[in-house]
């Protein structure tokens, strides 16, 4: 069966916001299932990504136009409404009438008469009045501004006023709020980056290798990268920026034996192998059976045979034999990704945060244990939240005092990261920089 866009986007978005879905997950799913145009695909991506970025902007206006509170409406309508606000007030190239009946056509089909009339009426009102929209004074609440202007949750806007202030906290939401970009690895056991540039422009793609960041490509003008043939190939990995970072953090050398403590799904563990040569050994270790497979499918295609995966809980795992360097990539809130998955602005909560951060502090506990003497540890998270971060690493070095922290300013040097984003010699990037994410690398050494 075929669908169109907004269809596939209304069931995507009414999945994640109504049914607990992700983005990510839902969205490639239907689009599949419905046999969508590629022309559909690109706007119902739009949509989806979109209204979820925007959800809190969107309701705030709603709630000042609607005669019913956007809590108070029934799932189908409230998110009917989110998708035709967002396409009216941030899609220029589709005019607001057109947006209007399109959404009145999905509040017909996917509700009642009686809903599409209400939609109607609601969406109407706003065209009218798109020039009286105002949210709260920025000098008045800068929270209440900062949380509805730029569409973010009120705990997490407080946090970050707290630790960057205001205008820092307004550039970061902003820049989360943009679109990701699209970031290849290359694979060095494979591919020169000349043969590599060569081959992706003659698909089409527009390519730019990433200054002072070795094997990192930003890539564009293409967006089903893993079918192309260079991708099944095992000529390049999908990876963000400042995760290919990791692994140069933790440089490790040939012949080492590397633990990586939570390695699904393979992301860094692949790297570690390609910048040892193959040389060496490495233990991926992860708690989820299921996600094994993906580690051995990505060390195949990108043609890794040092790797040994194993399912165990990192908390609790044990070894009879130490290991030269070990990535404790450990599970977060993800706060960093947001720009890659939306929904976690509204599906995190700051209790979420405490419980990740004494898991984190568990897993490095017991990862620390195998670390040889003179050996080197890298911590690393995508979240920008300090509970998660340096406060994690602070907690394991009070108890341990064979560790101390390695000040990786002169290594940030190297890869061109400017000094505001190290914090007592840790590194915490943020959206502002080269990409828009947020994520933090800390590295540990035991010295007895
Ligand atoms: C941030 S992801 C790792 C990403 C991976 N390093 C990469 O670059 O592709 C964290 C991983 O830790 C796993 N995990 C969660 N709890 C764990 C535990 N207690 N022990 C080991 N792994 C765990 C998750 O399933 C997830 O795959």
């Amino acid at each position: 069966m075929q669908k169109n866009a907004r269809q596939v986007a209304i069931e995507s978005v009414y999945r994640v916001n109504e049914e607990d879905g992700y983005s990510n997950l839902t969205l490639n799913h239907l689009l599949q299932k419905y046999d969508v145009t590629s022309r559909d695909r690109a706007l119902a991506t739009e949509l989806v990504y979109g209204s979820l970025r925007m959800r809190n902007n969107l309701d705030w206006v709603l709630n000042q136009f609607a005669n019913r509170k956007v809590k108070k409406m029934d799932g189908w309508t409230r998110n009917i409404l989110r998708l035709g606000l967002y396409q009216i007030r941030f899609l220029n190239g589709i005019p607001g009438p057109v947006a209007c009946n399109e959404t009145v056509e999905l509040a017909k089909e996917y509700q009642h008469r009686g809903a599409a009339k209400f939609v109607n009426g609601v969406l109407r009102n706003i065209l009218r009045n798109l020039d009286s929209i105002e949210f709260p004074d920025l000098k008045d609440d800068p929270v209440q501004h900062i949380r509805f202007k730029y569409s973010f949750p009120q705990w997490m806007v407080e946090t970050w006023v707290k630790e960057y202030g205001i205008q820092k906290t307004i550039d970061i939401c902003n820049a989360f709020n943009q679109v990701p970009e699209k970031i290849i690895r290359k694979n060095s056991l494979k591919i020169s980056s000349k043969e590599l540039q060569n081959k992706l422009i003659n698909n089409g793609l527009e390519i730019e290798e990433i200054k002072d960041i070795p094997q990192a490509f930003r890539v564009s003008n293409y967006s089903r990268l893993s079918k192309l043939d260079s991708f099944k190939a095992g000529e390049f990995y999908i990876q963000g920026l400042y995760s290919i970072l990791v692994g140069h953090i933790l440089k490790p050398q040939l012949g080492e034996r590397v633990l990586d403590l939570c390695s699904a799904p393979g992301g860094k563990t692949t790297h570690l192998a390609e910048l040892m040569n193959n040389q060496g050994e490495i233990v991926a270790n992860e708690l989820h059976l299921n996600k094994i497979d993906l580690i051995k499918e990505n060390c195949k295609r990108l043609g890794i045979q040092i790797v040994t995966t194993q399912v165990q809980d990192g908390r609790e795992v044990e070894f009879n034999q130490s290991f030269d360097r070990i990535l404790v990539d450990a599970p977060c809130s993800g706060l960093g990704i947001i720009s890659k998955k939306p929904e976690i602005k509204w599906k995190k909560k700051p209790q979420d945060i405490h419980t990740l951060s004494q898991l984190q502090l568990e897993l490095l506990i017991n990862g620390s244990k195998f670390l040889k003497k003179g050996g080197e540890l890298v911590y690393s998270t995508c979240t920008i939240a300090a509970k998660e971060n340096i406060e994690v690493l602070n907690r394991f070095l009070a108890k341990n005092s064979d560790f101390n922290l390695v000040d990786l300013t002169s290594q940030a040097n190297d890869f061109g990261i400017p000094s505001k984003f190290i914090k007592e010699g840790s590194i915490q990037l943020l959206p502002t920089w080269k990409e828009n994410e947020g994520f933090f690398i800390a590295k540990l050494k035991r010295n007895f």
